[in-house]
């Protein structure tokens, strides 16, 4: 059983920025699933579109892994041989459970996890990348960067998996999806002190984009096909396709 997160349920003095520390990595799938609408969905379709597009003796990139999650999906759904899936994360916190976790499980296919920035890793040979929930926590000025390392790091007919929670040129759509994310949290049992706290612990540090922001960046970046293939309120996933045959 997930240890539940009461983080922000005691009125906090002074509130910080946020950080994935030890407090958030101890409970953070229960905090994840109550908090991301969808996410359970998500995470097992990465799992089948790892099925469908990591190649033989290819590798497969998990950034921003905290616990590894996304990574054990695709483990459990590659049927390919001479694969690799490296697992990155900068805090220290979220990389030593993560350790743990994926030595938990058994399979064929070997894991590194990596403490690092995201920005400092040299992508190659890659068939799959995952960025669940994690390209929102750079600074914006660096996610143009991130995306054209990794298209440059892929191989023709490799896949990106982008999951962000969204924010909207619609103003009136806007507030109702944010407004429905707000009543998901609350029947996830949260308390308008835990929502607004973490909200504003969140303002400075997670800035939101658009789909069409987004779209615009990976095309940018060199990829010829991205779509959302999922979404749920202000929260979704697009996958961007590198043109060429897989081999
Ligand atoms: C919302 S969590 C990701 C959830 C995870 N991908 C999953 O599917 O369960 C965001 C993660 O990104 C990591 N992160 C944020 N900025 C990073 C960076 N510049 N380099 C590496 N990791 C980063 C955080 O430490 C955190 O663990
Ligand atoms: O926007 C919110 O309220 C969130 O809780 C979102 C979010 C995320 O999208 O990563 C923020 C931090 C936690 O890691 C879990 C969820």
């Amino acid at each position: 059983m997930a240890n539940h997160d009461t983080l922000f349920s005691a009125p906090i003095g002074k509130l910080g920025d946020w950080t994935f520390d030890e407090r958030v990595a101890e409970v953070f799938p229960d905090m994840i699933q109550r908090s991301v609408p969808g996410y359970s969905n998500i995470i097992s379709m990465i799992g089948m579109l790892a099925e469908r597009f990591v190649q033989p003796d290819s590798r497969v990139y998990d950034l921003g892994c905290s616990l590894g999650a996304a990574t054990l999906s695709m483990r459990r759904n590659i049927k390919v041989t001479g694969c690799e899936i490296i697992a990155v994360d900068n805090s220290p916190a979220m990389v030593e459970r993560c350790r743990r976790h994926i030595d938990a499980f058994r399979a064929d296919t070997p894991v590194s996890i990596i403490e690092a920035d995201i920005l400092d890793i040299e992508l190659n040979n890659a068939s799959m990348v995952v960025l669940n929930f994690t390209l929102q926590f750079l600074q914006p000025d660096d996610r143009q960067r991130l995306l054209n390392q990794v298209y440059q790091g892929m191989r023709p007919g490799a896949a990106l998996v982008l999951s962000e929670k969204f924010s909207f040129e619609d103003n009136n759509v806007g507030e109702l999806l944010y407004s429905m994310h707000h009543d998901f949290k609350r029947a996830n049992g949260y308390s308008e002190l835990e929502i607004s706290q973490k909200r504003s612990m969140l303002e400075n540090v997670m800035l939101t984009d658009s789909v069409e922001v987004h779209k615009a960046r990976l095309k940018h970046a060199g990829f010829e096909h991205a779509e959302v293939w999922f979404q749920c309120f202000n929260f979704g996933s697009l996958v961007a396709v590198k043109a060429g045959e897989a081999k």
